[in-house]
């Protein structure tokens, strides 16, 4: 691998008398947009001497020095050869901080266990859990700016717009919840994760309290920080619930987070460290491959299965425009699931597609429908679904998939259809996350930047009228653009 210049380094700190010459190094996001951060810790007294740049938007760095992998304390499954820790930042958040979870002894947060109070917060979508709640929670889905990215000129445009779309999805919305029982079993199942991951840690000897934080629906981000605060924890780890990171998911989360510590005196002293993605862990790989087997095994021909990973797109623009890392990170998790499933002897052929569109522009491709009806009319006979950008059952797994997709793929000549359950509590998972918690404790630094560092772009009213005016022309125009008729005309959203 090629080594690299990197872009800014904020602090780099040897820990005293651990054995490492370790070990957090952490980068400004005031990079170009479209351009990524690598955000980690770790690697040699000698300088930056393990970075590599495996493509000219990823920063990649491997933690496996020769000084570390011979240092026999310092074994651990978290310092095997393998482990490449992606720390990636999108370029638009003005984010300061990234998980760095590497190069710690374990052993000596627990030492220190007994004086935090340590906290988990665990971060994910959120979904309506009555039919009443699905416009409302659409409502606060295309309000955000990570979800529907409007020009700065048009951000004025975001609640109007958020509103006009909410009030025209809610029926199509509404009839896939009512197909699931009348609403989303998000809740119930994060918090069961919680639970889990509480228990997990406890068995660790690590004494945390779990929270949940939603993105678009109850219980909010906001509220579990306020839970936070009243419980005066004194060391946060967050977790966001989806494996592979996207400027929609994971960004868009710790956007808020950073609004809100940012704002207030306890929280952005906290220390806090933040998992970004967890796509690549050993834990999650094997335990996606045991479910993958375990259902393969199902049908009457395994061998002839054809495996079709189903991930939720997002729009192109994400990945060529604002260098969303997400399509990569996605392949890279798909490669490193067949691998494990190579190495136990399972050799199915296998596609990836890109389901839940929304909206009149482009999104990944291939798309999910068209997919199944291509392999169909290929004549593949067996078919194993497996959502793989989420970790609970969800709408697009029981609706989407269970339902719409296994009806399309059935009626274009496949035969035998099985899906692959969500991870949700499965135990090799949770304990896998648990330990991706411990280690990331130790690099728990300040989130934010307190409000003083942050640069406040000048209030200018005249600027900002006229800015008004010239928007407002543009997005009538923009609204009346043929592809957006369209779009209304056809209930496209
Ligand atoms: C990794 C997972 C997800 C990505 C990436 C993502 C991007 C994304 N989603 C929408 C629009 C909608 N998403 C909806 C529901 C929904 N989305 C995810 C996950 C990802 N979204 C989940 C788990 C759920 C289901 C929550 C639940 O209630 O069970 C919905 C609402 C449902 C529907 O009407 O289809 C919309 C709308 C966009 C626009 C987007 C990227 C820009
Ligand atoms: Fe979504």
């Amino acid at each position: 691998m090629e080594t690299t210049s990197l872009c800014r380094v904020l602090s780099y700190t040897k820990l005293p008398g651990s054995g490492l010459c370790n070990s957090d190094v952490r980068f400004l996001s005031s990079v170009p947009r479209g351009r990524h951060l690598a955000c980690f810790s770790r690697h040699s007294s000698n300088g930056f001497s393990d970075f590599h740049k495996p493509s000219s938007k990823t920063l990649v760095i491997s933690n496996s020095c020769s000084k570390i992998q011979n240092d026999a304390v310092l074994k651990g499954p978290f310092l095997s050869d393998d482990i490449i820790q992606k720390r990636i930042l999108n370029s638009q958040a003005n984010w300061s901080v990234g998980a760095c979870t590497l190069g710690e002894n374990v052993e000596s947060h627990h030492a220190h266990a007994t004086e935090e109070k340590i906290g988990v917060l665990l971060l994910n979508l959120g979904g309506p859990e009555t039919l009443q709640d699905v416009q409302p929670f659409l409502y606060n889905l295309f309000a955000d700016p990570d979800i529907i990215r409007l020009p700065r000129l048009f951000k004025f445009l975001q609640r109007p717009l958020a509103k006009l779309i909410s009030v025209l999805r809610a029926p199509k919305s509404k009839e896939g919840y009512a197909a699931i029982g009348g609403g989303s079993p998000l809740r119930r199942l994060t918090d069961e994760q919680a639970i889990a991951i509480r228990m997990a840690l406890e068995a660790k000897n690590v004494n945390a309290n779990v929270y949940v934080g939603m993105r678009y629906w109850y219980p909010f981000t906001e509220e579990a920080i306020e839970q936070i605060k009243r419980d005066r924890i004194t060391k946060l780890v967050v977790l966001p619930l989806y494996p592979q990171f996207s400027i929609s998911t994971t960004g868009s989360s710790v956007r808020v987070l950073h609004d809100i510590f940012r704002e207030d005196a306890y929280l952005s002293r906290l220390p806090v460290s933040v998992i970004l993605s967890w796509y690549q862990r050993r834990g999650y790989i094997s335990s996606m491959a045991d479910l993958i087997k375990e259902e393969l095994e199902k049908f009457a021909k395994p061998e002839e299965v054809m495996i079709f990973f189903s991930a939720h797109g997002v729009p192109v623009s994400y990945v060529v425009d604002a260098g969303d890392p997400y399509k990569d990170q996605m392949e890279e998790c798909i490669y490193l699931i067949m691998q494990e499933l190579k190495a136990r002897g399972i050799a199915n052929d296998h596609t990836l597609a890109y389901q839940s569109r929304v909206g009149p522009v482009q999104w990944l491709k291939p798309y999910t429908d068209e997919v199944l009806v291509e392999l169909g009319q290929k004549g593949v006979k067996s078919l194993l679904a497996v959502p793989i950008s989420f970790v609970s059952e969800h709408i697009e797994t029981l609706e989407e998939i269970d339902m719409e997709y296994k009806h399309l793929a059935l009626k274009s000549g496949i035969e035998n259809w099985g899906r692959v359950p969500a991870l949700g509590c499965t135990s090799s998972f949770i304990t896998d996350l648990a330990d991706a918690i411990v280690e990331a404790l130790p690099s728990a630094k300040a989130l934010s930047a307190s409000r003083e560092d942050v640069e406040e772009p000048e209030y200018d009213p005249v600027r900002y009228l006229v800015k008004l005016f010239f928007g407002s022309i543009l997005a009538f125009f923009l609204l009346l653009t043929p592809r957006v008729v369209h779009a209304f005309r056809n209930h496209v959203f």
